[in-house]
């Protein structure tokens, strides 16, 4: 059963975006699903009618051909949801420079040119953009620079286009916090991590799903940023 709403996703390949592409495909969403290399994610996506489409989001020639692929595929969009992510930390980022703009890109540029140019498809649905930042944007991590600087942009770019965009489009950020660790993080790295969570858990999926279900669908809400980290972010 479709819901007539269309909802686009980056990074939808893998882990929170693919989950979350689910969700909205459960919630009657037609999903147009975003990926880089998560192919696999993706063909499940498919086998549920969903539409992929494939960039390299360091790339802004890609953003701008991710762009127009959009647009053949819809005049309307109720929900953008900018995830896609490189969690590179200094050492990543200081051996290549080409990795200092795909950090910049990927979470800052490429979201800005998303929202301005998809901003015509948003307000023809009176719909919002969910930015997926970080708790580290309010304490940046020392072994994240560049990273950290990059999602403080995303949350900097959530504020002005809120202002902005208003009353037509609402946006909106969400910062995680531990809610799923990845697999080469070890057992001294976890609870390293969790010995600073108060909750004392890797939050998982659901509740990501659950913030962003609140955000689309409360009409009242605009440049709002919500903590789904366990409070994580009060001992960091
Ligand atoms: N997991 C956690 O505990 C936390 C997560 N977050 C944030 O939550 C969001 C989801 O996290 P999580 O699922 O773990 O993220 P992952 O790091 O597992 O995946 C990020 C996604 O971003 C895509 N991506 C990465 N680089 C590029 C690129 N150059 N071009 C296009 N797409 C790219 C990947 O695409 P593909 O797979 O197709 O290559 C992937 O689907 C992210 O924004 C992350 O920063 C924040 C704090 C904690
Ligand atoms: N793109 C990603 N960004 C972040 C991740 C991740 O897995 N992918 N994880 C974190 C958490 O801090 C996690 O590493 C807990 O240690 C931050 N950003």
């Amino acid at each position: 059963m479709t819901n007539n709403k269309t909802v686009f996703i980056t990074g939808a390949g893998r882990r929170f975006g693919l989950a979350l592409a689910h969700a909205l495909l459960d919630d009657g969403y037609q999903v147009i699903a975003h990926y880089n290399t998560s192919k696999d994610g993706i063909a499940e996506l498919e086998q549920r009618g969903a539409v992929a489409v494939q960039a390299n989001l360091a790339d802004l020639q890609q953003v701008a051909r991710l762009i127009s692929e959009l647009k053949q595929h819809t005049q309307q969009l109720d929900l953008l949801v900018n995830n896609a992510s490189c969690f590179f930390d200094n050492t990543v980022v200081d051996d290549d420079l080409a990795n200092l703009s795909t950090v910049l890109n990927v979470h800052t540029a490429a979201p800005y040119l998303l929202i301005r140019d998809l901003q015509p498809l948003l307000a023809a649905a009176n719909g919002s953009v969910v930015n997926i930042t970080d708790i580290y944007v309010d304490s940046p991590s020392t072994n994240y620079v560049a990273y950290c600087a990059a999602k403080a942009g995303l949350a900097s770019l959530t504020l002005a286009f809120a202002k902005k965009l208003a009353p037509a489009v609402r946006v909106n950020a969400i910062q995680p916090g531990p809610i799923l660790f990845l697999p080469e993080h070890d057992s001294e790295h976890r609870q390293k991590v969790l010995a600073e969570t108060p909750l004392k858990l890797e939050g998982g999926l659901e509740p990501m799903i659950a913030t962003v279900r609140f955000l689309r669908d409360n009409p009242f809400v605009t440049g709002e940023s919500i903590k789904v980290d366990g409070g994580r972010a009060l001992l960091i």
